[in-house]
């Protein structure tokens, strides 16, 4: 399981539009019905816009009206399996809760199985903020 949603992300990196850092990274979410979404890293001229491949997956699963996000895998051409930024921990925090496994790899066939919560202990949530 864990290989093939892998393999789905290492698909989804070679959509990557990244002409300012060259640096592909793939996504792909397995959701509870069985269906994949992907999702890569689109750059943009100014920096700050830039979306991040998990970002990408997610908000396409949502925007399709799948929620049920079992796991997450993210790839890239990393030494060490690729860390997900700040930004994309706390999306999927919102966006998948604590118990989803995440799959972090490189193309190197390293990998490492997380969750959401290890990735961001002390999140910030909704229900933080005083009515
Ligand atoms: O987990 C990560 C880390 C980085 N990036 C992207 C953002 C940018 O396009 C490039 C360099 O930061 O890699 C991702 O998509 N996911
Ligand atoms: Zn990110």
């Amino acid at each position: 399981m864990q290989k093939q949603l892998m393999d789905e992300a290492t698909k989804a990196r070679e959509q990557a539009y990244v002409p300012y850092s060259k640096f592909q990274v793939g996504a792909a979410l397995l959701m509870k019905d069985g269906s994949i979404f992907h999702g890569a890293n689109i750059e943009n001229a100014s920096f700050g816009l830039t979306n991040c491949a998990e970002r990408t997956a997610l908000y396409k699963a949502y925007s399709e009206g799948n929620r049920e996000v079992q796991a997450i895998s993210v790839i890239a051409d990393t030494e060490q399996p690729v860390s997900p930024c700040g930004a994309c921990r706390q999306v999927m925090m919102e966006l998948c809760g604590p118990d989803v496994t995440v799959y972090l790899g490189s193309i190197n066939g390293k990998m490492v199985k997380t969750t959401v919560g290890e990735l961001l202990p002390g999140a910030f949530k909704a229900g933080d903020m005083n009515e």
